[in-house]
């Protein structure tokens, strides 16, 4: 049996508390798969005095967490902070500069500064691993960086935040209120410290680009990714798209494209068969197409204390095992800027809603924007009151360029005709 590995820890909420715990239950299995002890020996977070439900009187407490990078004798520092600068920023560079192993969950951070985490990584030969960044419980960036290595990918998509899952199966299988399924979701730690992360479809985008730079061989491009959330999507759109045949989705997606990386977060309807819509709860699901392998699906939990903790404590095991490459799958220099693709090209269908004032002509102002524009419309459905006094008009597009659809859209911007901003959903192909 080898030395143990030492570990200094920082931050002790919904995920650190998990590490602690699956530390303490699956010690002697861990101690012999990774063929030594992994051992936290020194603990940081803001408040002390919180009762965390574990015992923290055996590790050392350190008031600044930064000196955690520095701890005597710690060979790796697990980040389970958050934020993508500050305080785990600040302990990422100065960890992996003093040649310490580092694991994070913090997608936000990776997004950010991935790529210039792992040139400090590279450059002291230093551990970085973030299993627990992208869906959480899932062991999809090993399955891409090891798995599906030898295959070109040619498109990486799927539901990427646990929080907009839960809400939207929520509200179609009970028909409640976004709020107060938010709030239940918050209770049971799947939500960012800023929920808005989760809900306006950030953490997905976070995550998406982390994916897409493995899938890819592209330096991280967080800022390229096209995001939407599904703040406003409605129950009657939920019930609308159900008739259809479809559910909806938060759906993240990376393909090449003309120019350069498409790469997008956005409610979707899913078709109801394929397996994305039957993903429910706070699980998430990647799919990877490789040109050699087909189509790999990894799904499981996407949140969570447990199953985040898992993914932490997997990469600690790789590393006591000696076990750790690129963390990008290939070396930082090899990485390629992603260019950004032009999303007007891509061709797709859309799920359109309208809120209309009920009056004579409307129906015929979007017909003609849709005309004018080149959109052809597959189904168009007129229902009854909506909320605001409106009514609701569902309309479904045959396939046709991205672009079409947006300059109908723009064109029916600032519309008398239409009550609030209309929804565009795309349709998942
Ligand atoms: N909760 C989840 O299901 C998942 C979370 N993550 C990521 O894991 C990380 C941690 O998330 P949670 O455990 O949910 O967060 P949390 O809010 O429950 O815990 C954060 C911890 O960090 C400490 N902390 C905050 N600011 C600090 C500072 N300035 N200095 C020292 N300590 C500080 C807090 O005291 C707390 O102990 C985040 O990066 C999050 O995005 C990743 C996957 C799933
Ligand atoms: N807030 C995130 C947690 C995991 O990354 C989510 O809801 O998926």
């Amino acid at each position: 049996m080898g030395d143990a590995l030492r570990v200094a820890l920082a931050g002790l909420g919904t995920v650190g508390g998990g590490v602690i715990r699956l530390l303490d239950t699956n010690r002697d299995l861990i101690t012999r798969r990774a063929g030594r002890p992994i051992e936290i020996v020194a603990v940081s977070a803001r408040d002390r005095t919180k009762d965390r439900g574990v015992d923290l009187s055996r590790f050392a407490w350190v008031d600044d967490t930064a000196s955690l990078a520095s701890y005597p004798d710690a060979d790796v520092v697990v980040e389970l902070i958050g934020g993508s600068d500050g305080p785990a920023l600040t302990l990422a560079r100065t960890a992996l500069d003093a040649g310490r192993g580092f694991v994070t969950a913090n997608k936000a951070m990776l997004a950010h500064h991935g790529l210039e985490l792992a040139q400090k990584a590279e450059a002291a030969n230093a551990a970085l691993k973030f299993e627990a960044a992208v869906a959480g419980g899932i062991p999809v960036i090993k399955g891409l960086r090891e798995g599906a290595a030898a295959n070109a990918i040619a498109r990486v998509y799927g539901i990427l935040n646990g929080t907009c899952n839960f809400i939207l199966s929520k509200m179609e299988a009970e028909g409640r209120d976004f709020a107060e399924v938010l709030a239940e979701a918050q209770a049971l730690g799947y939500a960012e410290a800023d929920p808005s992360f989760d809900i306006d479809g950030v953490d997905a985008a976070h995550k998406l680009s982390i994916l897409a730079a493995i899938a890819f061989g592209t330096q991280p491009a967080f800022g390229d990714v096209a995001i939407g959330g599904v703040r406003h999507v409605l129950a009657a759109d939920i019930a609308q798209a159900a008739s259809l045949g479809y559910r909806v989705r938060l759906v993240g997606v990376a393909e090449e494209g003309a120019g350069g990386l498409f790469q997008r977060v956005h409610p979707h309807l899913v078709p109801l068969d394929h397996p994305l819509a039957h993903v429910t709860g706070s699980t998430n699901a990647v799919v990877a197409e490789g040109n050699f392998v087909g189509r790999l699906l990894f799904q499981g939990a996407g949140a969570g204390d447990g199953p985040t903790a898992s993914a932490v404590v997997a990469d600690l095991i790789d590393i006591a095992r000696g076990e750790y490459g690129a963390s990008f799958a290939m070396p930082a220099h090899e990485l390629i800027p992603a260019g950004k693709a032009d999303s007007g090209e891509r061709r797709g269908r859309a799920y359109l809603r309208f809120t209309v004032q009920d009056k004579v002509g409307v129906l015929a102002e979007i017909a003609a924007a849709m005309r004018d524009a080149g959109v052809s419309i597959e189904s168009l459905i007129q229902r009854g009151e909506a909320a605001d006094g409106g009514v609701m008009i569902a309309i479904v597009t045959h396939e046709g360029p991205e672009r079409a659809v947006a300059q109908a859209l723009e064109r029916l911007r600032g519309s008398q005709s239409l009550v609030g901003q209309p929804l565009l959903m795309h349709i998942l192909g």
